[in-house]
């Protein structure tokens, strides 16, 4: 029979036996045939390891050597890959990294908070010996949107990209939206699912997303990862009544990373848009992921695709080692490090842009003559108001759409009403979607 295959098996070590961890074996015993013939070889587990071993994750173990000490993996022949499932921007997870690129092993991971807090100094050991740091499940999961934006759209000048970049915030706005269930309830459901981080804060105040920003935004821009320029608000503050608002006044909310370029600098945010309904991020929901990138050649691209989740996750793990096999890799941020610049933070006080403010107020004479006022003197033209709630002891609430005007202006109108004793909450902003 001709041998189909080009090369001796890819050998892996496969270090964190999680969700994604699961999720790749699984992949790869159902797959495996047919990847073995778009890599051109067989892509083996080799050696596992993870924290417990006695733990039952689902998949038969029996047929990999199980490895306590994953520091090993780094030196060893039988080991042409090394990929990390464990987590952590620090700890195991980096001393692992940094080991098999200083000693020259290729290493695939799909670990986002790492690599935006040391992308830079992973991918000079990686450029240093000329081996692979292949990361595409650490943004947006399933959706090839790393190979999209370092290989797809490399040829563009990118004004903007954007997207949702978080499946479990996306899962509980689009649940609560949908089903009127409550936050608490539905981020359980989140965790169960295999969604969420270890820490589930790190994904609703908005980090996890935060960290996949900072590495898109280096990969449009060509600048060096910053994660400290990302602004960076979650969805704890969002209530079953913003959304309701928000779907009133014809919009849905979504959790938006988002980085643009001006001449004044990169602006880099994630916090909580009013997506209008006739944008196409307005239509992902549950654990979708979706990217929009502004080339100034191709236009506007979309990606969308599953965010979270083992399935997803791994198929991008694998996508990564079929590259390895196939050799076909380059700088891990699109360029060597030292053609990445460094970014100039812009001020988002000069953004132009509309937005949804929210308060809870008293119900008395007066109370949207003041809001009215305060938004007149800094500036502020709104383009529509809805008020709820008439007689009620706690207070009724006031949504306001602005017309588009710079984000200060907004600030300041806060900043003019703050301690007013009409305010029973802190009122709550969100910037709309253009
Ligand atoms: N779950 C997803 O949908 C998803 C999607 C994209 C990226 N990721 C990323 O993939 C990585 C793994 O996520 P997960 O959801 O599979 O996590 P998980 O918590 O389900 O699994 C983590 C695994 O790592 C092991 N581990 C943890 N600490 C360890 C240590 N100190 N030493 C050895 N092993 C250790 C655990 O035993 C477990 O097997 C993370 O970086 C995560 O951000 C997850
Ligand atoms: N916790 C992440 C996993 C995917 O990176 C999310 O919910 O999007
Ligand atoms: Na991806």
């Amino acid at each position: 029979m001709t041998n189909l295959h080009r090369h001796a098996p890819l050998r892996v070590a496969l270090v964190g036996l999680g969700t994604v961890g699961g999720g790749v074996i699984r992949l790869l015993e159902t797959n495996g045939d047919l990847i073995a013939r778009r890599a051109g070889c067989p892509i083996q587990i080799v050696a596992i390891s993870a924290r417990d071993r006695n733990k039952d994750r689902g998949v038969d173990l029996s047929p990999y050597e199980w490895v306590d000490d994953m520091t090993t993996l780094a030196t060893r022949d039988d080991v042409d890959v090394v990929v990390e499932l464990i987590g952590g921007a620090d700890g195991p997870a980096l001393t692992l990294a940094r080991q098999c690129l200083t000693l020259g092993k290729p290493f695939v991971t799909a670990n986002k908070a790492m690599l935006a807090h040391h992308g830079l100094d992973l991918a000079r050991l990686a450029e240093q010996g000329g081996i692979a740091l292949k990361y595409e499940a650490a943004v947006a999961g399933g959706i090839p949107v790393i190979k999209g934006m370092r290989e797809g759209a490399a040829a563009n000048e990118i004004s903007r990209v954007y997207g949702i970049l978080n499946g479990t915030c996306n899962y509980i706005l689009t649940t609560m939206e949908k089903e009127g269930r409550g936050f608490d309830e539905v981020l359980k459901e989140a965790q169960e699912l295999g969604y969420a981080e270890a820490d589930p804060s790190f994904d609703i105040d908005g980090v996890d997303a935060a960290h996949k920003l900072t590495i898109l935004a280096s990969l449009a821009f060509g600048t060096e990862l910053d994660f400290d320029a990302v602004a960076t608000t979650g969805i704890r503050h969002v209530i079953a009544a913003d959304i309701a608002e928000a779907a009133a006044l014809g919009f849905r909310i979504r959790l938006v990373g988002m980085a643009q370029n001006s001449a004044d600098g990169l602006f880099q945010r994630v916090h909580p848009m009013l997506v209008p309904l006739d944008h196409p991020l307005a239509h992902v929901d549950g654990s979708l992921n979706a990217v929009v990138a502004e080339g100034n050649f191709v236009g506007r691209l979309f990606f969308q695709g599953r965010g979270a989740g083992d399935g997803p996750t791994a198929s991008a793990v694998v996508a990564d080692l079929i590259d390895v096999a196939r050799d076909e890799y380059g700088d891990a941020f699109a360029m060597p490090v030292a053609a990445l610049t460094p970014q100039n933070t812009a001020d988002a006080g000069k953004r132009i842009g509309r937005a949804y403010l929210r308060f809870k107020v008293q119900d008395r004479p007066g109370v949207l003559a003041e809001i009215a006022a305060a938004t007149r003197d800094a500036g502020v033209s709104i383009e529509s108001m809805i008020q709820r709630g008439a007689n009620q002891a706690d207070g009724v609430l006031v949504a306001i759409v602005t017309h588009a005007g710079e984000e200060r202006c907004v600030r300041e109108t806060l900043e003019r009403l703050a301690g007013s004793d009409s305010l029973l909450d802190t009122p709550m902003v969100m910037h709309i979607l253009d």
